[in-house]
């Protein structure tokens, strides 16, 4: 392959390279849909629970009740915050960022699981389940310490008789959660699962391409959902909000004539605004109208319409100027903020979701490996010796 052919086909950033198959979901930009195992994701969102749309992820077909009552059952039994995360948690500073104890916790769990080096599916599948029940621990904890004293704030403990979605929060607020916030919440979960080959997605690949194990591929991906191009960009969104000023006392239309002046000079200054645009999707995200719906209800239980103004501010400008539109880390981030998540956090409820995307992956890659290992052209200096 000569220089100048091999030059002509770089396509940075992998931008509209196809690089494999996958059944796991299909994002079509077309038509604006995402489909979970030929399911759309809507659908999902509105009648499924978070435990069944990771069954359905992982095994191709949503669970029996047999089945769902089985999974249901291990997946509480693994809830509990491992001892040895829990030390290793407690020597990190509470300025760690919340995504690098996501990372040291899974890369830990995997030091710790003596079926490391089995990547039979079975046992992929049992490791997938057991990260999928510990995170959400991890995530609560790390929260609660950074908001307590230097003595730290013991763990809430889990409770087998809630959900997935309902337990996550008691054990992050030590409070039981209304039913229309648990539901919101369990929505942002199940959109957030899977997104077929997105960049965390495709490190957790390339990583299982070397025959690496599953926790190397999770501990991987958190790393690359960690920026704000991708997973990062639920806590900028908030960020910017908080930029502009949150007062629960103004009406929407105040604040969103602020969101719009502050977008304005925003993009005046050729900023990027993080929680708009996407690669993929380039007439909005399918998901976003699902998560707007959560968010919305979210506002409407906790009577805050100023942050409705600071949303339709920021997206009508934004659209008005350059017809971008928003992708699910837009409504996210707010939606995590009504609830008593605090930002940093944010990025970590994202990481307790994707785990089953991907995992999913993992074996999916597995099944019909192949190592990623792409070409690059070489533009450094001419070849030259020592002398
Ligand atoms: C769950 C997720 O991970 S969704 C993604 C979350 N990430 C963000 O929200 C970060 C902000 N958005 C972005 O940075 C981008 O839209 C990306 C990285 C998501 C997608 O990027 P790409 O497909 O590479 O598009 P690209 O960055 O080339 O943008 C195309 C044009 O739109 C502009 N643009 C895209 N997104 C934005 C944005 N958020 N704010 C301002 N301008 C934008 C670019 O500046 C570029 O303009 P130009 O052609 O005049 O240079
Ligand atoms: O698909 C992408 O590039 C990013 C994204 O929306 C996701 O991972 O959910």
């Amino acid at each position: 392959m000569t220089q100048q052919s091999n030059t002509d086909e770089i396509k940075k950033g992998l931008a509209g390279v196809v690089v494999d198959y996958t059944a796991i979901s299909k994002v079509n930009p077309e038509t604006n849909s995402l489909l979970y195992r030929g399911y759309p994701v809507q659908e999902l969102a509105a009648r499924c629970s978070m435990e069944e749309v990771a069954y359905l992820l992982w095994h191709g077909e949503l669970p029996t009740q047999e089945e769902l009552a089985a999974f249901e059952e291990l997946e509480r039994a693994g809830r509990a915050l491992d001892p040895v995360v829990k030390r290793v948690i407690d020597e990190l500073p509470t300025t760690a960022h919340p995504m690098d104890v996501c990372r040291t916790a899974a890369s830990v769990l995997g030091a710790r699981d003596t079926r490391a080096e089995d990547s039979s599916r079975a046992t992929n599948l049992a490791k997938a389940a057991d990260l999928f029940a510990a995170m959400p621990a991890v995530v609560a904890y790390d929260q609660r310490r950074r908001h307590s004293d230097s003595r730290g704030q013991d763990p809430i403990e889990p409770r087998s008789d809630l959900g997935y979605a309902a337990n996550f929060l008691w054990m992050a607020f030590g409070e039981e959660p209304a039913p229309e916030v648990v539901r919101a919440f369990e929505v942002s979960m199940i959109l957030y699962a899977e997104h077929s080959f997105n960049a965390s997605t495709f490190t957790a690949r390339v990583v299982t391409s070397t025959l690496s194990d599953l926790h190397s591929a999770v501990t991987a991906a958190i790393g690359a959902l960690k920026g704000p191009l991708h997973g990062g960009a639920n806590e900028a969104v908030m960020e910017t909000f908080e930029e502009i000023g949150i007062d629960p006392s103004e009406s929407h239309e105040d604040a969103k004539r602020r969101a719009k002046d502050w977008m304005d000079a925003a993009l005046a200054q050729k900023k990027k605004i993080m929680g708009f645009g996407h690669r993929v999707y380039k007439h909005g995200d399918s998901r976003v109208p699902t998560m707007k719906a959560a968010l919305d209800d979210l506002i409407a239980y906790y009577g805050r319409p100023e942050i409705l103004g600071l949303y339709d501010g920021l997206e009508q400008s934004m659209d008005e100027a350059k017809g971008i539109k928003p992708n699910l880390d837009y409504p996210t981030g707010p939606a995590y903020h009504l609830i008593g998540f605090d930002i940093p956090t944010f990025t970590p409820l994202f990481v307790a979701s994707r785990i089953v995307g991907w995992t999913a992956h993992v074996m999916e890659q597995l099944e019909n490996n192949s190592l990623i290992r792409p070409l690059s052209a070489y533009n450094g200096p001419d070849e030259r010796h020592l002398d």
